[in-house]
């Protein structure tokens, strides 16, 4: 079966300076991951990579099969931070502006969604709070049918109560064989939905394991397993 992404030899420079090095990945479909790593690790700009937005790497990224940018972005749901659009803008306009451009944006997952998240389309986008306007970001990228959801930071402004509610809901929005890329820095709390997790680390895939065999193989929380890690510490310690 294809590898719903599949990364071989990525580097990516800014401002002369190496972000992400040599970076080989492999993500089996149908999967829920997480991404972890610190602060300016590159998750951020993993993700933008891998969606298309971010140009100018050296390597290959193969998003189910696909190498070309069109055809890549036509099967991977990014969430976009909504920066291009105006801050007077209504929300139900942005969602018509989805509508149009993404043929695979179901309006009947974006209403259950919308009514789960409990997004107020009446508002302007410069009326939402941070918390009102993640929620917003996470109904449109999961409206769409993608093979690959890339979640960046998702939950950080939503309130624990909404946040549990939405990670364990997350698997019920997955379409079955759809892969979702998901950073957060609360790793516990997205622990008990992720079948595998990668670590960022010097520019780098540091380590990637399936939550079971940390759990089962190391009898490590993927917390501690990841904070262990980070340390430089034996994981087995
Ligand atoms: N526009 C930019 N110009 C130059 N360097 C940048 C730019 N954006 C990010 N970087 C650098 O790229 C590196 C990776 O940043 P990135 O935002 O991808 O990290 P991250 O893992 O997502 O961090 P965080 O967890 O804080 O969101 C950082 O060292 C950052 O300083």
């Amino acid at each position: 079966m294809t590898n719903a992404i599949e990364i071989s030899n990525l580097s990516y420079r800014k401002n002369m300076r190496a972000i992400l090095a040599s970076i080989n990945l492999s993500i089996g479909a149908g999967k829920i991951v997480g991404l972890l790593g610190e602060n300016g690790a590159g998750k951020t700009t993993l993700m933008r990579l891998i969606a298309g937005v971010g140009k100018g790497y050296f390597g290959q990224i193969a998003i189910d099969g696909e190498t070309g940018i069109a055809e890549k972005k036509a099967v991977v749901s990014f969430s976009e931070p909504l920066t291009g659009f105006p801050r007077n803008m209504r929300i139900d306009r942005i969602v018509s502006f989805f509508e149009d451009v993404y043929p695979d944006f179901s309006d009947k997952r974006y209403n259950e969604l919308a009514g789960f998240l409990q997004i107020d389309e009446g508002l302007k986008l410069s009326q939402l709070s941070k918390g009102m306007r993640e929620k917003l970001i996470i109904g449109l990228t999961l409206s769409r049918d993608a093979k690959v959801y890339l979640l960046d930071e998702p939950f950080s402004g939503i309130d624990s109560m909404s946040r549990k509610k939405i990670i364990n809901s997350m698997i019920r929005w997955k379409p079955e064989t759809a892969t979702i890329l998901v950073s957060d820095h609360y790793v516990s709390e997205i622990a008990s939905i992720l079948d595998e997790v990668v670590i960022i680390k010097d520019q780098t895939v540091f380590d990637q394991k399936s939550t079971e065999e940390i759990r089962e193989k190391f009898g490590q929380s993927i917390e501690d397993y990841y904070e262990k890690a980070y340390e430089g510490r034996d994981s087995n310690d």
